[in-house]
């Protein structure tokens, strides 16, 4: 068969992927679910360049990395502005359809737990969500035991000459390390001394920032949709998103920055 626009990119299988519970159906549903779809699709692509990222990291290659970080951030911040678009719905208009979403909720997005873990933000809560369905859990503990960006970046700078050490897993409560002094004061250094470095270091702390930016927009929607209500995942809902939006993915980024 000739190969077209609609073969190639699977527009009908696409398109046919929008299917509402709301019955009637609410008009706001079709958006929620476009909004979400759109997300899934991102977050496979930030994988995908989470990959790139590492091997490129694995040749020694600054220039590749940090052409591939900004590809990321490129791809955040669109993440980031879509949560505008999302806005345009009112806490009466997600209502209409609220009751018909059941149990479901963010809090199961597989790929963004992905995205968490290789950042080196996990708990067993994320396996609990998915017990029943051993595909899920294989997913996430084969993530678990691949290494983290920040493991990828030190063994960079290792391989280099860099006297950083491996940071240990901690593994509990959604942060893998602890923050390493010996390790601020190497990245004190490149930070002065290796401006290329110093670069992607930077692209780092954007993309850090960039996430915590994500959980701040995402809380303020619910607040301002759902207010205090619990969440239809079974959190407590605004006051358990709030708990989250202080993680840092590369701590001793960040630490460094008052003794500069
Ligand atoms: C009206 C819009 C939205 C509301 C009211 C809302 C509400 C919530 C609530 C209450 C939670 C806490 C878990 C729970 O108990 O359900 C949550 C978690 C989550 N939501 Fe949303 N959400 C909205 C839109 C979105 C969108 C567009 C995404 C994009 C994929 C998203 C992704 C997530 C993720 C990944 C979590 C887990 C966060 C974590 O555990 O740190 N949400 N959401
Ligand atoms: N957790 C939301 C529902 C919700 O937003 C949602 C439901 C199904 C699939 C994705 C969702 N988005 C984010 O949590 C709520 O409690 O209203």
């Amino acid at each position: 068969m000739k190969l077209t626009y609609n073969n190639y990119l699977k527009i009908d299988e696409l398109l046919a992927l929008q299917q509402l519970q709301s019955e009637p159906e609410e008009h706001d549903e079709m958006l929620f679910i476009v909004i979400h779809q759109t997300y899934e699709l991102w977050f496979k692509q930030v994988l995908h360049e989470f990959g790139r990222f590492r091997s490129i990291l694995k040749e020694g290659q600054t220039w590749g990395a940090s052409k591939t970080m900004k590809r990321i951030l490129t791809i955040l911040k669109t993440m980031v502005a879509q949560i505008d678009i999302l806005e345009t719905m009112t806490p009466l208009e997600f209502e209409s359809f609220r009751g018909f979403l059941d149990e479901a909720s963010g809090f199961q997005s597989v790929q963004f737990r992905e995205i968490e873990i290789l950042c080196g933000q996990r708990s067993d809560k994320m396996i609990k969500a998915h017990e029943n369905n051993p595909d899920y859990v294989r997913r996430l503990k084969g993530r678990m035991n691949e290494p983290t960006l920040w493991e990828c970046f030190c063994e960079y700078l290792q391989a280099d000459g860099y006297d950083i050490r491996m940071p240990e897993r901690r593994n509990d409560h959604g942060l893998v390390y602890d923050p390493s002094p010996h390790n601020q004061q190497i990245l004190l250094d490149i930070m002065k001394n290796d401006p290329e470095k110093a670069l992607l270091c930077e692209l780092l702390v954007d993309f850090d920032e960039g996430m915590q930016e994500w959980r701040y927009r995402h809380v303020k929607m619910v607040e301002r949709t759902i207010g205090d209500k619990r969440g239809t995942g079974g959190s407590s809902g605004v006051s358990y998103l709030r708990r989250t939006l202080h993680r840092r993915i590369f701590p001793d980024l960040w630490e460094i920055r008052s003794e500069i």
